[in-house]
């Protein structure tokens, strides 16, 4: 799909979407879970969509409830057939690995679009110790594996992804995991942990956080005393971001549905948004936003790499040279996307340097509308439709669906804010 976007008078209010790192678990935890789940706000990415194949596939029943809720049955692993496919979805395949190694059936687990290249050489190395049988095509997908997965005292490396460490710690959990730690080196997205432990503890599994170092089992997992839980999945930080991105750079707007005390990492883009100038006012139902004088600003985002591509959006139209750090944590999302956003970027006019771990954005010299490519990456293209807003001419972006992996309904959500936002087949004409 090619959608095209011209400069827009931004103003109005709009609710956040649903969180499909918060779905995603809420799925995870509903499978495991013996009883019954009432998932409430239940999200319908691409893939939030896989994560509910994956459960239905390993023997979860799920009901669609009238008022749009979900109601999921669990009753632990029972692969219904020999193979899962956890979509496009980085944080599906390396947390349902974990757990579809608790079946003692071999299962072929698969994945599709970029995540066929990403690295899940981990498995490889861990698994193996754990007592799980695994094959992969020299470290990327399809993964064969054969459990039961023992949970056992181990170490592992955290500092490709945070993901993984999810998966082992819902599997450990599960599989009544009793006086046994988790020995993490150089973990990275740490935040994304703590929304793991936030939801596992609603389901009532229990696990030590040690400075994120240690996470120690001690035996108390599945003590819940109830058979049903709500969930309700929250609103989605990273998202927003692009929506209060948006506000910043283009008009008054008011972001309604997160959750401002929430262990979510793009929480954290509040800080770059303050620290740029931006007109902010935060309050516990909602978030009102707009333009300020907007300067440049530095900010880490080696916990939260999300954030990058709307960061980078921001920064465009700051004037100075934005410094943002974490540049090493790009390289295998779902396009490279230091390199990504280098490119399109440079087509709208905007100097990205990468200097090892820095990017440094020259921003608040305008910007021009182009013919960008979103890489198949969402956020690419999320980045450049928020860009495009206030640039002079039109703006074209190219493979424009990809966006539906996390947030389907963006580019209705920028047009009910006033983005002139016109969608077309790719191939057809104008
Ligand atoms: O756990 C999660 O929901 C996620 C963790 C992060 O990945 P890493 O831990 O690989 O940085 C993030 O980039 C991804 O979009 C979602
Ligand atoms: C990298 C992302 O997701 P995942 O790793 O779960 O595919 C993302 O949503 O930007």
């Amino acid at each position: 799909m090619i959608v095209s976007i011209q400069p827009s008078e931004i103003k109005g209010s709009i609710q956040a979407p649903a969180s499909k790192s918060s779905m995603q678990r809420g799925c995870a935890a509903s499978l495991l879970f013996k009883g019954t789940t009432i998932i409430r706000n239940p999200g319908y990415s691409n893939d939030d969509k896989a994560a509910l194949g994956v459960i239905r596939d390993l023997g979860a029943v799920i009901v669609k409830m009238e008022d749009g809720s979900l109601k999921i049955t669990g009753s632990g692993v029972n692969p219904e057939s020999g193979a899962v496919s956890c979509g496009e979805s980085g944080l599906g395949i390396r947390m349902f690995t974990p757990i579809v190694s608790m079946s003692n059936k071999p299962i072929t687990i698969n994945g599709e679009g970029s995540l066929v290249s990403r690295p899940m050489d981990f498995f490889d190395t861990v698994l193996p110790q754990l007592g799980v049988e695994i094959v992969s095509r020299e470290g990327k997908l399809p993964l064969h594996v054969k459990g039961p997965l023992q949970p056992k005292n181990i170490t592992i490396d955290g500092s490709l992804s945070s993901q993984f460490l999810t998966g082992l710690l819902m599997a450990y959990a599960a599989s009544n995991a009793k006086a046994v730690t988790i020995t993490v080196n150089n973990l990275k997205s740490k935040p994304y942990i703590d929304l793991t432990l936030a939801v596992m503890k609603q389901f009532g599994w229990e696990v030590e956080n040690r400075n994120y170092e240690e996470f120690h089992f001690a035996g108390n997992a599945g003590k819940r005393s109830t058979d049903q839980i709500t969930y309700t999945v929250e609103g989605d930080w990273s998202g927003a971001a692009f929506l209060l991105v948006t506000g910043a750079i283009a008009g008054d707007i008011t972001v309604k549905g997160l959750d401002v005390q929430s262990t979510q990492a793009d929480r954290a883009v509040l800080q770059a948004l303050q620290a740029c100038g931006a007109k902010l006012s935060i309050q516990a139902e909602q978030i009102e936003i707009g333009p300020g004088a907007l300067k440049a600003f530095q900010f880490d985002a080696t916990e939260c790499p999300d954030l990058f591509p709307p960061l980078v959006a921001l920064a465009a139209y700051c004037k100075g040279t934005t410094v943002i750090q974490g540049v090493s944590r790009l390289a295998h999302k779902e396009s490279n996307r230091a390199l990504t956003l280098q490119q399109e970027f440079g087509k709208m006019g905007v100097e990205v340097e990468l200097q090892d771990d820095l990017m440094l954005i020259k921003g608040g010299n305008g910007l021009k509308g182009a013919a960008v490519h979103s890489h198949h990456d969402h956020r690419i293209a999320m980045a450049c439709a928020v860009a495009a807003l206030k640039a002079s001419g039109e703006t074209v972006i190219s493979e424009a669906e990809a966006i539906n992996k996390s947030y389907p309904d963006f580019y209705e959500h920028i047009a009910a804010l006033g983005a002139v936002v016109r969608k077309e087949m790719e191939g057809a004409k104008s």
